[in-house]
């Protein structure tokens, strides 16, 4: 940095027009003005060595708080505006000046010595001007004592106004100026270290800091600053170092507050930018991917669209709020993300739910809907008479909280049907619920959203399906239900069908509560039994009994064949099924207590006769006209018989139809054909066994069953509904245990355990012919079997068939195989009443079994049996098991009387 220069009295003056040229700045300046020119020229370009020149800042009125920079960059022509200057001597200058400035020059009376650092000429322009470009460092103020023209410029008397190296010398020792500089130095070098994390090159001024006097640095400093006019004017007049110091110092910190502010604004932009820059980036990048793929479904659009799903929900306005939450952390989740898809998957959820929409209940016309039932279902008239009655409330108060009908009986008698009926009579929707096995109450009530893979249960999904919140909804085999370690479905249901809790039921998947309460809930078991007393205490039972063979051949002819027929695209025109042959069926091919098997059967029939029909349509169009033509007349079948018979055996039919005959195959692989494309096939007992095979049941069955010592017939209840239940005895070598197989629960084995003990305590009583058999009664393992599949059996029912059984086996005597028993019976030989009685009967009925043995307190329930299945049994009521005996073996009861020993 230079040395203070020694300044020469007069100098040629260069006007900076709203600028200030402070010393130890450099400037670049452009002279292109005649009179700035002209001052280049003759005192610095023709000069051997080059002169200083002053340079004295003029402002013109409106310019005052105008800031410019001053220190970088090319600066004006300042030189230009002094040629405007009122003290000008060319005429066209003057003119010039008042066409551009009307208003007055303002000089300032103080000024920068400055020396030239570069000097370059223009390229002379055709009209003779010429431009300077010269590079000016100022050196030290000067004050202007008086100001004249000198040709087209001005030159000015100056006197210096910094100070010497002396003073300067003596002024650093001053402890005020000392304090000062220190001041200084510190911000300026906060305001370096602040620059220096923004840009590397600021190096070199931290070389100043060091090596430079500190009153040239406040002027670099300020210099380099983009302050007003009047600020730059102020540090220029600033002559005083200690005033200088302050006021640089003040302007340093003020530059440095607002670097910092700056940076601060910018880097909370800068973030915000930046974000949404990586989110655009990220979301072309996707775009550009799906494109490759070929999947272009806008993920976006998507998410709107289910907003709109949402919105039109019709949801509660707390759930709607916890749903818009849930929005809001899908929108900000990317699709590839981790629990994007499940909380999409939830709102999808909550978007489907009813939360308002219901089907429109007709008005209720309980004529009509009787006469829909009646339509529907054949008999049940009680069933029928109850379900009219709990419609009549619904009319009369639609809110009331009617009781949850369950229908309760064997497979196949009509309960689902039965519900669905009550759905149409409403005209509201019907959804089934399947209850059966569900063991885990996480199935009723679904997992909660933290668990991999979770579900809503099985009854808000069932809302879903359904689609409105008032449906009839069927929850099926309630007696299914079992609890484990997994919770207990039960209590869960408890919930459901309690009308005080179902307004807000809990599903722990939806985690907001549901509005169950217009749901119309019927459920339907098989048995009362295993349904948890609370669940049952919440329900109106109705039961169902099974069939009687009349009652099923009725369902068959007015509603099985009719919805058979039409299931398989036939009518009564292709396929007649008379009603003998129904009644074939139902003896030798069901024993069931509902009619589901008798419908397969029945359907079988029509399978076969479609395959035919169809074949025949295939090869004979004319088959649609055939429908007026008169049904095949009984005598006839004896001549398709014959026809069937040849086509079974290869033989050529007599009216030459071979060459057109495609044989259809029934699921067993017989043959059929009594079709001739004209009349109707008539089904009778060949077509029966060709598509259903040989009977599976007749009535010598119990008789061959009860052939040897040992087996006796019981009635039991079962998931079924009644069933004939033969039970096996054998005696082998062991130590006197019981083993008991077959399906069965804990009850029945305590029964057999009661039936042994209190035959081994009679033992000296039996019939027995020699010793060794009564060793056998005492020292041999009795082995008992209930055979009959898989049907699970329980219950007391079988304690006196289990006594007939091993009274048979001991006496050796076989026992009646046209009579069946059922009842409990106590240690001491007393009979008990038992449940299900007008089933067992049916299903004896069912057997052929001609007598019934009952416990004589059961005589009242003999009241459900129909009067004309009563008529065909001899039914036997017995208070003691000995009673019993009596009437179960041909020549009377096996054991001596008392009296006799
Ligand atoms: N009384 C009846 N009148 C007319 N059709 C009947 C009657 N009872 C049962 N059905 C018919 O028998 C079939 C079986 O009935 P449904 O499915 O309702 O039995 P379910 O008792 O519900 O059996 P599950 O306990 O196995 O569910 C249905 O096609 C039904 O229409």
């Amino acid at each position: 940095m230079a040395e203070p220069v020694e300044l020469p009295s007069r100098l040629a003056i260069l006007p900076f027009r709203n600028k200030v040229l402070l010393p130890g700045a450099i400037v670049r300046i452009r002279c292109t003005s005649p009179s700035s020119v002209k001052l280049v020229e003759q005192e610095l370009w023709q000069r051997e060595e080059r002169g200083l020149i002053g340079v004295l800042p003029v402002r013109d009125s409106e310019a005052a708080a105008v800031g410019t920079l001053l220190s970088q960059g090319v600066g004006g022509d300042p030189g230009y505006g002094s040629s405007k200057s009122p003290t000008t001597s060319s005429a066209e200058q003057q003119k010039q000046d008042s066409k551009n400035h009307q208003e007055p020059i303002h000089w300032h009376n103080r000024g920068v010595a400055a020396r030239a650092l570069h000097l370059s000429r223009g390229v002379e322009k055709p009209s003779g001007r010429v431009t300077y470009i010269v590079v000016l460092e100022g050196l030290c103020r000067f004050s202007v004592q008086d100001l004249s023209a000198r040709g087209t410029y001005h030159v000015a008397r100056i006197s210096r106004l910094d100070m010497t190296k002396a003073e300067l010398e003596q002024a650093e020792q001053d402890p005020d100026i000392i304090a000062l500089s220190r001041q200084f130095k510190a911000t300026a070098m906060e305001l370096i270290s602040v620059l220096e994390q923004k840009q590397k090159t600021v190096g070199r001024t931290k070389v100043l800091l060091e090596t430079v006097p500190v009153h040239r640095l406040a002027d670099i400093f300020v210099a380099s600053f983009e302050i007003s006019f009047e600020e730059q004017l102020s540090m220029l007049d600033s002559v005083d170092l200690k005033v200088r110091l302050s006021k640089a110092t003040e302007l340093v910190d003020r530059h440095l507050q607002s670097i910092l502010v700056a940076e601060k604004i910018t880097q909370k932009v800068e973030g915000q930018l930046s974000k949404s820059q990586k989110e655009y980036l990220l979301r072309q990048q996707m775009r550009a991917i799906k494109e490759e793929l070929g999947d272009n479904d806008d993920d976006e659009d998507d998410v709107a669209a289910l907003e709109r799903k949402m919105q039109s929900a019709g949801m509660p306005p707390n759930i709607w709020k916890h749903a818009q939450r849930e929005l809001r952390r899908l929108r900000k989740m990317q699709p590839q993300q981790p629990g994007y898809s499940s909380s999409r998957v939830y709102l999808e959820l909550l978007a489907d739910l009813p939360w308002q929409k219901v089907s429109e209940e007709r008005e209720l016309d309980l004529r009509a809907a009787k006469e829909s039932l009646d339509s529907d279902h054949y008999g049940l008239t009680k069933v029928k008479q109850r379900i009219i009655e709990y419609l009549a409330v619904r009319k009369l108060k639609p809110d009331a909280r009617g009781p949850v009908l369950c229908f309760v009986g064997p497979p196949g008698v009509g309960k689902t049907s039965l519900a669905s009926s009550i759905a149409s009579a409403l005209g509201r929707k019907f959804i089934r619920i399947s209850l059966g096995g569900v063991k885990d109450e996480a199935d009723i009530r679904g997992h909660r959203r933290t668990y991999i893979g979770s579900m809503p249960g099985r009854l808000i999904d069932g809302l879903k399906r359904v689609g409105v919140c008032n449906p009839v909804m069927l929850l099926d085999e309630i007696d299914k239900t079992g609890s484990d370690v997994r919770g207990d479905p039960a209590s869960a249901l408890l919930e459901v069908l309690d009308p005080e809790q179902n307004k807000s039921f809990n599903d722990h998947y939806l985690n907001v509560p549901f509005d169950l309460s217009k749901v119309i809930f019927v459920a339907t078991a098989n048995r009362v039994q295993p349904i948890p007393p609370p669940l049952l205490d919440r329900m109106e039972v109705i039961e169902l009994p099974g069939y009687t063979p009349e009652e099923k051949l009725k369902i068959s002819m007015k509603h099985l064949i009719p919805r058979v027929l039409d299931q398989h695209g036939l009518s009564s025109e292709f396929l007649k099924i008379p009603e003998g042959m129904v009644k074939l069926i139902i003896q030798r091919y069901t024993r069931e207590a509902g009619v589901r098997s008798l419908e397969r059967n029945l359907a079988a029939l029509a399978r076969a006769a479609a395959v035919r029909v169809a074949e025949q349509e295939r090869f004979s169009p004319a088959i649609q006209l055939s429908k007026g033509i008169q049904p095949m007349a009984a005598s006839t079948t004896a001549l398709l018989d014959t026809r069937l018979a040849g086509a079974g055996s290869g033989s050529s039919p007599s009216n030459g139809e071979v060459e057109m005959e495609v044989i259809p195959m029934d699921v067993s692989g017989q043959e059929i054909s009594n079709f001739d494309g004209g009349s109707p096939i008539v089904v009778d007992e060949t077509m029966l066994e060709k598509v259903l095979g040989p009977p599976r049941y007749d009535d010598n069955e119990a008789a061959e069953r009860v052939a040897t010592p040992g087996v006796s017939v019981g009635l039991v209840w079962t998931n079924f509904g009644g069933e004939v239940q033969f039970v096996e005895a054998t005696a082998m070598v062991g130590k006197g245990e019981l083993h008991l197989t077959g399906q069965l629960g804990d009850v029945i084995k305590e029964s057999a355990q009661i039936a042994l003990t209190w035959v081994r305590a009679r033992a000296s009583e039996l019939e027995i012919s020699s010793t060794s058999d009564k060793n056998l009664l005492e020292n041999r393992d009795i082995h008992i079997h209930f055979p009959a599949g898989a049907v699970p059996k329980d219950g007391p029912s079988a304690g006196v068939t289990l006594v007939t059984s091993l009274v048979s086996l001991f006496s050796k005597k076989k026992v009646r195989a046209d009579t069946a028993m059922t009842g409990e019976m106590t240690l001491r030989g007393l009979v008990l009443p038992v449940g299900g009685i007008k089933d067992k009967v049916l299903a004896a009925h069912r057997y052929g079994i001609k007598r019934v043995i009952l416990p004589e307190r059961n005589l009242k329930d003999l009241a459900e049996v129909p009067s004309n299945i009563l008529s065909g049994l001899e039914i036997l009521l017995v208070k003691r098991i000995e009673d019993v005996l009596e009437h179960a073996f041909e020549g009377g009861c096996p054991l001596r009387k008392r009296s006799k020993l």
